[in-house]
């Protein structure tokens, strides 16, 4: 993002939006400079905040260890308030771990990582600037200027909004605004792409369609996802392993319960039975009542 575009993001958005503004990866490119896709490695990350009514700390994430190989897909869920938000945070450097480490590549996390780009449930794209422009903001600076020019034109082809690139925000429905979302964060070819509920504010056949177009976009560029989501099915059809982050009974820490690896090559049958029972198992770890199912 350039520097007049990060300054005037809303402050409440500032956090987050720094990720946006960051530069060019140093050292994580190939030759042709198309991204590598990068391992992510939790290592006994713990999480704690200052706790409301009392001096004891709330715990939130305990003992996170998890290694992401480079170009998976991971799913994480986990119930509302598990913390699943915050490990992505800490993956992106927008947070960081009371204990433990992050690597990314085999380096600790430390501060704002421009290996990563995130993308929220809300598109945050700027209301003044058209569709091409935002999508261009998530460039690397430096970017040569036909470079620049190419690189958004096919971005905006592979989301399927190259004939709407001169609307605004306000002028394009949710849909459109996401996968301008996911076309500023890939503009920055990341090594790491972090999706917190991505499709989370989307009507049901919509979300469906960006499943699609999110696994044409992986198979385009394809980096590691961490994809923190609430739809089991989302999770079922986009990732290589679920990690299910769960609580003991009485604590108020979250640590991974379940690891599951999703069979099948994508695109999957979303009425594969074998999905199927492993949709109920992870309904059920989510203690989501599955007999009447
Ligand atoms: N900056 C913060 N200060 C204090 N507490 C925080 C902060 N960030 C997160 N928390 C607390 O950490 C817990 C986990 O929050 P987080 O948003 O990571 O969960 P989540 O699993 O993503 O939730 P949801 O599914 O509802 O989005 C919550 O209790 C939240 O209040």
């Amino acid at each position: 993002m350039s520097l007049d575009a990060s300054t005037s993001v809303r402050a409440e958005e500032a956090d987050e939006a720094a990720s946006d503004s960051i530069t060019e990866p140093r050292n994580h490119r190939t030759q042709n400079n198309t991204s590598q896709a990068l391992s992510v490695r939790f290592d006994n990350v713990c999480r704690a905040f200052p706790g409301k009514n009392s001096n004891e700390p709330h715990v939130v994430l305990k003992d996170i260890t998890l290694d992401v190989v480079p170009g998976e897909v991971l799913a994480i869920l986990g119930p509302s308030g598990s913390g699943k938000s915050t490990l992505l945070r800490a993956a992106s450097g927008l947070d960081a771990p009371t204990r433990g480490t992050v690597l990314i590549d085999g380096t600790p996390v430390n501060g704002i990582d421009d290996r990563c780009a995130v993308a929220f449930q809300e598109p945050r794209l700027l209301p003044w600037q058209n569709i091409h422009k935002n999508v261009e903001l998530g460039l690397p600076q430096g970017t040569p200027k036909a470079e620049a020019q190419e690189r958004v034109r096919r971005l905006l082809e592979l989301v399927e909004l190259d004939d709407y690139a001169h609307l605004r925000p306000r002028e394009v429905s949710g849909g459109m605004a996401q996968r301008t979302s996911l076309a500023r964060a890939l503009a920055r070819r990341p090594g790491v792409l972090l999706l917190d509920e991505p499709f989370g504010a989307l009507d049901a056949l919509t979300r469906l369609k960006m499943q699609d177009l999110l696994l044409q976009v992986h198979e385009a560029h394809p980096t590691t996802v961490l994809l923190v989501t609430h739809d089991v099915d989302e999770a079922l059809q986009l990732a290589d392993r679920i990690v299910v982050l769960g609580r003991k009974p009485r604590e108020t820490a979250a640590s991974v319960a379940h690891v599951f690896t999703v069979p099948g090559d994508r695109p999957r049958n979303r009425s594969d039975e074998q999905l199927g029972r492993m949709r109920l198992t992870l309904l059920s770890g989510l203690g989501v009542d599955t007999h009447r199912h």
